[in-house]
């Protein structure tokens, strides 16, 4: 409980803080209109006594007028209520959400594994919409119903202390009842909470995937998979909302009861004759009000049920942390930058290791030609080097320096990578090429899509580089993609260049212009080009031949050239490609 009450308290600080003013203006419209709720019946009753004892038509217009008044700004104070409470629950949910997506953003490859993106953003969206009356409302509503609540009671005590006190001891016992019921639905509604998240993320991933899914006729498959992630979520919605309706359904109960005994006790003061019939109507009409600071309390209450869900999720991704901590910055040495892997053991999964004991030298400068068949771990190798994931044992060196020791960003900064998968951002063609890096001038960007033979498509570009590039570059050939990409690394002048498979959607013709820039790309940098075919190695001034994550052979590409006896030679003999694909 108190554990909980701390996480409540941690997020309102932090998001609530910076809105204090907000908070403050909203604090005096929900007082505002209390008071405002209080004033009305008082009138209403003035009016009742004042027609009975026969009064000037003029006094009861006067009170009618104050009364339609009164009722009026009331109206105004509750949409500028309601205005404000927007505002805070937009500008704070929105911060949640920021913070919550670049938390996401730094968390290690092993955690994206697991989570699918649908799965994410029904956290980073759903889960924190549904923190939006939390945050405007909840402090402010149970402070301002509270208010309410004694200040009707407070009236009720002036206007006869039997009644005031009948209807204290009523309220009191209401409270108890519902404080009883908080936290019935908590856990369902975190259950709930999931199911939608698993729904999310299914539907993502198949709707990513739309154009196999179809081809492969696995639609009906889908609608399966789709159908029982929905029927899961039904059943715990179901769960929450019947868990709900316990704490729901005694408040309607306790609403009429305590209308009830308002009654009675009114009409016996007025038999009794110690109260007027406006006076019966002031306690009858206090009595209604006062259901409604207990059922808005209720409601606060049943909404942070609901939250609560949300709350222990959205803390719990908060708890989550990279295993990749980020290095204290070490400075890399400026140029090119050898590479060394000692030792290195490396497995996505424990116990089955995808690289075993690797060593490996690449001076400063120099190509490595990387081969290996399928599942080798040559991709493995480079996803360790821009630190995806930390070796399980041994070290990576870049200049010399443990890649555990860099700041990541630094590390990003000094290495170009291109794969055979392209992401293609839905942006401009321009912060595709550059990612954002506002510091990359027009002109260079023109000059590299020259070098790299995209000018005709630039050309045919509607608006240049202004023109916005379809969600998963759909509008662009597999090709023209990956040429992007080798733009991107030719515009960030890295230091060291990986080329995962990299020009292997492209025709001869394009690849052939392609070796001509990549000659460019790679002089005065170090490179590993991990390939399939035997022209993209010949670049290479030493080989490395993956087998099963060991190292099967390694030497100058030339020596093992010559070399009838080396696999390498072997492989030349029969032609990389088949050997290897
Ligand atoms: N994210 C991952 N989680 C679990 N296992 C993985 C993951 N990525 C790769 N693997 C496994 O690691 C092994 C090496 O994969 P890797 O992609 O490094 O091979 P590769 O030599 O690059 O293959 P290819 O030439 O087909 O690209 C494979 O058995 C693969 O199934």
């Amino acid at each position: 409980m108190s554990h909980e009450f701390q996480r409540y308290q941690r997020l309102l600080m932090i998001y609530l803080r910076p809105q204090w003013r907000r908070v403050l203006c909203l604090l005096f419209f929900v007082c505002a209109g209390i008071a405002l709720s209080l004033i009305n019946p008082q009138l209403l009753s003035s009016f009742i006594d004042a027609a009975i004892a026969g009064k000037p038509l003029s006094s009861l217009l006067l009170l009618a007028g104050f009364f339609l008044a009164v009722a009026f700004i009331k109206q105004v104070t509750v949409l500028i209520e309601a205005y404000v409470a927007e505002n805070i629950a937009l500008s704070t949910t929105n911060r949640l959400r920021a913070d919550l997506m670049l938390h996401c953003l730094q968390l290690d490859s092993a955690f994206h594994t697991v989570h699918t993106p649908g799965e994410l953003i029904e956290r980073v969206d759903g889960d924190v919409s549904s923190l939006s009356n939390f945050f405007s409302r909840f402090l402010v509503s149970l402070l301002g119903n509270l208010l309410l609540l004694l200040g009707v009671l407070l009236l009720l005590y002036v206007i006869d202390w039997r009644i005031g006190l009948a209807l204290s001891g009523f309220t009191l016992f209401s409270l108890i009842v519902f404080d009883r019921l908080r936290n019935i639905a908590s856990t369902a509604w975190q259950d709930e909470r999931q199911a939608s998240a698993e729904l999310f993320g299914f539907l993502e991933e198949r709707l990513a995937g739309t154009e196999d899914v179809r081809s492969s006729g696995a639609t009906t498959y889908m609608h399966y998979g789709l159908a029982a992630r929905s029927r899961q979520r039904l059943l715990k919605l179901r769960r929450a909302i019947q868990l709900n309706f316990a704490s729901w359904g005694p408040a309607t109960v306790l609403t009429a009861l305590g209308t009830a005994l308002a009654l009675l006790l009114g009409s016996y003061l007025f038999l009794n004759k110690s109260i007027s019939i406006g006076t019966v109507y002031l306690i009858f009409n206090y009595s209604l009000l006062l259901n409604t600071p207990i059922e808005q309390i209720v409601n606060q209450i049943r909404d942070l049920q609901q939250t609560t869900g949300s709350i222990n999720r959205i803390q719990q991704l908060f708890d989550t942390t990279s295993s990749l901590q980020d290095g204290e910055g070490a400075p890399l040495p400026p140029g090119a930058l050898a590479v060394a892997f000692q030792d290195v053991t490396f497995g996505y999964v424990e116990d089955l290791p995808v690289l075993k004991q690797l060593q490996l030298l690449i001076p400063a400068g120099s190509i490595l030609g990387l081969l290996g068949r399928t599942g080798s771990g040559k991709s493995t190798l480079s996803k360790l080097l821009v630190r995806l994931y930390d070796p399980l044992q041994g070290s990576i060196q870049l200049g010399g320096v443990d890649l555990r020791s860099l700041k990541q960003d630094e590390l990003h900064a000094r290495i170009g990578i291109v794969t055979q998968d392209v992401h293609i951002l839905h942006t401009t063609v321009r912060n595709n090429l550059t990612l954002f890096d506002p510091a990359i001038q027009d002109e260079r960007i023109l000059e590299v899509l020259e070098m790299l033979g995209l000018s005709s498509w630039y050309h045919s570009l509607p608006k240049g580089l202004e023109t916005r590039l379809a969600p998963g570059g759909s509008g662009l050939s597999a090709g023209e993609a990956q040429l992007i990409a080798f733009a991107r690394v030719f515009l960030k002048d890295p230091s060291l260049v990986i080329l995962d498979e990299a020009s292997s959607r492209l025709d001869p013709v394009t690849e052939r212009l392609l070796e001509q820039a990549i000659d460019r790309l790679l002089k005065d940098r170090t490179g590993i080009i991990i390939a399939h075919r035997l022209a993209t190695v010949q670049k290479a001034d030493h080989i490395l031949i993956l087998e099963q994550g060991a190292c099967k052979e390694y030497g100058e590409r030339q020596a093992l050239a010559a070399d009838p006896a080396s696999h390498f030679a072997h492989l030349l003999q029969a032609g990389l490609m088949e050997v290897l694909a």
